[in-house]
């Protein structure tokens, strides 16, 4: 297969551009950078936040929000938290092909609570074997980042044999280690395999290493967006992206409000729900708010719900940037108690997110098959609560971000048999463009990040969704 390299880091940090000390199998090089060495802040904040996601099990976007994020995060420029990013990126992505490498260069495995000295090893391998920083960098830097802490300074001479034996055997071992491994942790592979099928879950495993392109959707005329923002129009009707460069912020059309950033499978749930137009309509998991503007958008009379004050505060500046109108509503949607029905409700709920896995690769390393458990339950709830939030007749349109059947299809059969008021509304192809190949027999939608062929791998894939349209029966 082919490995996309994770961008941004293909390009060269200068911070980075060192000569390597002579190369000894087990003496670090004289030449090895000290400890104010330009890079080393990266590569320290990188290594730390690798041991929160995997030790601790800890988010990477709240470690890397531009705002509220680590302070050793907080603490580097612009440029040197991309490279840190890119440094997670391709750690994460590759974890089982990064340890596989580097267990085959140890004599024996590293000891259990040898944490610090894993995760050094880590950084800098993704560095050597998936980024476009000299090998001789990386291997210097994680060199006196081992020196420089108490727990690892010991093994400073294995990491610079090891990391060095790495580099010499990467262009042989590197094809053949990535064919042999699913990078993932077990539970998700296994867990994958049970719902898809093993050839499924090994493509959906293979897109995962992948980083994903920016789909938009456009207020009107997409081929003209996709033509001025050097894009494809997509059969959903999305923009998607080809390798913008820079920030999304300045490109046409942003300050005017034309489009907003979301994955092609993020849109469909809105478009599933009929001709909104001056309808009554509650979108109740709602901030950021990229559903909120479809729904508006569409016409319909929308009032946003969500639970937390700071995201309804980005829905807020998303709706006024895009220049849309919506009553927006901070409350626990168990404690929501409108005056009247609604005539739909869109419920996209919290989720286990196992569907974006190429944008936020930490998830399978910081969620759990209780958190799968505890949050299908959570969901479980918050649907039972929409039911009641619209009259005879109205929808409730679920969805999530997740790939697993119990926070889909198993949620749904079960919420089915337990409330005789509801039906299922069959979704078919007429309802949406580009929805027909995601509709399952039962009338649902399902994408995986393995599905939308778009020719080449860095053009194909969506997040994985699932979306189910119910009805409440409409009394005699
Ligand atoms: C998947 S996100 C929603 C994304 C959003 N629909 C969009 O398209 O931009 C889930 C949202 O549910 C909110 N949430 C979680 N529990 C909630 C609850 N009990 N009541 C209301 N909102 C809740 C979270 O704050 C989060 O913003």
């Amino acid at each position: 297969m082919v490995v996309k390299p994770a961008t941004p880091a293909r390009q060269r940090h200068a911070s980075s551009h060192r000569k390597p000390g002579p190369a000894s199998p087990s003496t670090p090089g004289p030449s090895a950078p000290g400890p104010s060495a330009p890079g080393l802040a990266a590569r320290k904040a990188a290594v730390r936040l690798l041991g929160a996601v995997i030790d601790a099990r800890t988010s990477l976007d709240g470690l890397t929000d531009n705002e509220h994020g680590h302070p050793q995060y907080m603490a580097l420029d612009m440029r040197d938290r991309a490279l840190v990013r890119a440094m997670l990126g391709a750690a994460l992505r590759h974890r089982m092909t990064i340890a596989a490498l580097l267990a085959k260069r140890l004599e024996k495995p590293l000891p259990a609570n040898a944490t610090a000295l894993a995760h050094i090893l880590h950084i800098a391998a993704a560095q050597i074997l998936f980024l476009d920083v000299p090998d001789s960098a990386a291997v210097d830097l994680a060199v006196t980042h081992a020196k420089s802490d108490p727990r690892t300074q010991r093994f400073a001479g294995l990491v610079n044999a090891v990391l060095r034996a790495l580099s010499r055997v990467k262009e042989t071992e590197l094809g053949p280690a990535l064919t042999a491994t699913d990078d993932a942790p077990q539970w998700f592979a296994h867990r994958l395999a049970q719902a898809y099928g093993a050839e499924q879950a090994r493509a959906i495993l293979e897109v995962h290493r992948l980083e994903a392109p920016i789909d938009l959707t456009v207020k009107s005329d997409p081929q003209s967006w996709a033509e001025r923002l050097g894009g494809i129009v997509l059969p959903t009707g999305s923009v998607r992206l080809e390798k913008p460069d820079g920030a999304i912020t300045v490109l046409p059309g942003f300050d005017e409000g034309e489009w907003w950033v979301q994955d092609a499978a993020a849109a469909l749930p809105a478009r599933l729900m009929g001709d909104i137009a001056r309808r009554r309509v509650a979108d109740l998991c709602a901030a950021p708010g990229g559903k909120t503007a479809q729904l508006v958008h569409a016409g319909a009379d929308v009032t946003a719900v969500d639970a937390s004050q700071s995201r309804l505060k980005r829905l807020a500046r998303n709706l006024e940037r895009l220049g849309l109108k919506a009553s927006v509503i901070h409350s626990d949607l168990l404690e929501f108690t409108p005056q009247e029905p609604f005539d739909a409700v869109l419920l996209d709920a919290p989720c286990s997110s196992t569907g974006t896995v190429r944008r936020h690769p930490d998830v399978p390393w910081t969620k759990t098959p209780e958190d799968i458990a505890r949050l299908a339950a959570l969901q479980r709830r918050l649907l039972d609560k929409a039911f009641t939030l619209i009259g005879p007749g109205g929808i409730v349109l679920f969805s999530n971000c997740s790939l697993d059947p119990v926070e889909g299809e198993e949620l749904i059969t079960a919420f089915l048999a337990d409330t005789p008021e509801a039906e299922l509304e069959p979704i078919s192809p007429n309802d949406a463009p580009g929805i027909a190949p995601f509709i399952t027999a039962e009338g649902t939608v399902r994408t995986t990040p393995a599905g939308l062929d778009m020719g080449s791998p860095d053009r194909s894939g969506l997040d994985g969704f699932f979306a189910a349209r119910l009805k409440k029966r409409a009394t005699e």
